[in-house]
């Protein structure tokens, strides 16, 4: 199994390209379901669960091809299966999102309940509440999730509990080809989200109220394929800045999105470093200084992000001062605490706030990781700890971020792949 090893570094500098977004690219890969004609996605992450969400489509009976330059083609001519098995889902959530666009187009889908996982139970019942009162039945059965529609889904008014980014996705693409007219209130704003619905909308949707919290489907009888590129990773662009910052750094990243970032950016100023940005490019500068502790409380976009909140522990872990760090999205997303702890951080949970009095440099250690954020923030402790540090099961961290040895390497990071 690889394992990633990291050296004390100095400060990061230089330029990194980010690549699209994971979160984006898994919903827009499912939304090709829908595509009666071929439809080519671009700016695609070379990710593992890129490779798992088209074998899923592969195994549907779609014909998809990786091709260079980052590109997924899928033709859905000879799709002739709607069931999603355990074998592929359990190693990747998104594989839920296969569901709405499955049952929307071919009123027909099975799939495998994804379960809970590491940073949490993650329910699904918001998606199939939302896809009944779109018309479908839906019965789970050993562990499957059978749902059937006569005929096409009904346009509903869909209220939603919980602001969820996946059962926003589902139900939006759902409804992309549904009889009538949707509105989803209180819906998940996440750029992914947008970017989701932007590119529905290449495909021939009408969607408005898009980056808003109601979206109003009026459903369509087809869809036809497009080309149409995924929006750049701000959680990976937004580990990079935090590596820049506890290293004292100073890094540009390229093909990066400032605007999807407002609520980390803000944070990392409060930490003092300086942010500058132009449309496709951020960069930040730490002028050689210790970051000072910030307070953050994860929620909803646009605040501060769940998929942020494990690099800031680093950063507080390495600040001047006392930080508190709130997660509000999942009940059990701090197992990083535990290993960082081991690196010599000190750090003390509280319910569901970490309470972090920073320290000048950490510790190497062998440590594990746990789920892929909780990975990305291990890597960024190994940069400032004495010693090395050894980032074992690091699948998690492949499963999200690209080549990110070889990133961290262009900018002086002494990151090492282990076979
Ligand atoms: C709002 C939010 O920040 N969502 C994050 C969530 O998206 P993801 O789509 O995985 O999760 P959701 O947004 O659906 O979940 C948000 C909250 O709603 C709850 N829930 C969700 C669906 C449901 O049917 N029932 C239910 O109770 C979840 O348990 C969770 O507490 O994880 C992703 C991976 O870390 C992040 O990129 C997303 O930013
Ligand atoms: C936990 C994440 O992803 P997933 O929803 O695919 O598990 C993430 O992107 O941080």
């Amino acid at each position: 199994m690889d394992k990633l090893t990291i050296k004390a570094s100095p400060a990061l500098a230089g330029n990194v390209t980010i690549s699209g977004a994971k979160n984006a690219a898994l919903p827009i890969l499912m939304a090709g379901v829908l595509a009666e004609t071929d439809f080519v996605v671009s700016n695609v992450p070379n990710l593992r669960d890129v490779n798992t969400s088209c074998e899923l489509l592969r195994c549907l009976g779609a014909d998809v091809e990786q091709l260079a330059g980052a590109k997924v083609r899928i033709s859905t001519t000879n799709l002739n299966e709607c069931c999603a098995p355990y074998d592929l889902v359990k190693t990747m959530r998104a594989s839920i999102l296969i569901l709405g666009p499955l049952l929307a187009r071919f009123g027909t889908a099975d799939v495998s309940l994804p379960g809970g996982c590491a940073i949490g139970a993650r329910p699904v019942n918001l998606h199939l509440h939302g896809l009944e009162q779109m018309g479908a039945k839906i019965d789970v059965e050993e562990g499957y999730i059978k749902a059937r529609v006569d005929g096409r889904l009904k346009g509903a008014h869909i209220f939603m509990d919980m602001v969820s980014v996946g059962a926003t996705e589902n139900l939006l693409m759902a409804a992309a080809l549904a009889d009538g007219t949707t509105v989803i209130e209180n819906a998940a704003r996440e750029p992914e989200v947008s970017d989701l619905a932007n590119c529905l909308v290449a495909m021939g949707a009408k969607i408005s109220g898009i980056g808003s919290a109601t979206l109003t489907i009026e459903g369509v009888a087809h869809l036809s394929g497009c080309e149409y590129r995924v929006m750049p990773d701000r959680i990976e662009t937004g580990s990079f800045l935090i590596a820049a910052a506890v290293t004292r750094g100073s890094i540009r990243c390229e093909s990066a999105d400032p605007k999807a970032l407002e609520a980390v950016l803000a944070k990392l100023e409060d930490a003092g470093a300086q942010i500058t940005s132009g449309d496709d490019w951020i960069a930040l500068d730490m002028k050689g200084k210790r970051p000072k502790a910030v307070n953050i409380k994860t929620a909803p976009y646009p605040a501060f992000p769940t998929d942020m909140q494990a690099q800031f522990c680093v950063l507080n872990a390495l600040a001047e001062g006392t930080g508190r760090v709130t997660e509000t999205i999942f009940e059990n997303r701090f197992m990083h605490v535990p290993e960082l702890s081991r690196m010599g951080a000190k750090m003390e949970l509280e319910g569901n706030t970490c309470i972090i009095e920073g320290i000048e440099k950490l510790n190497g250690a062998q440590v594990m990781a746990t789920d892929l954020r909780a990975s990305a923030s291990l890597v960024i402790a190994g940069l400032m700890a004495d010693g090395l540090t050894t980032v074992d099961r690091i699948y998690h961290l492949d499963r999200g971020y690209e080549h990110i040895e070889d990133k961290f390497k262009g900018l002086g990071g002494e990151v090492i792949r282990v076979k």
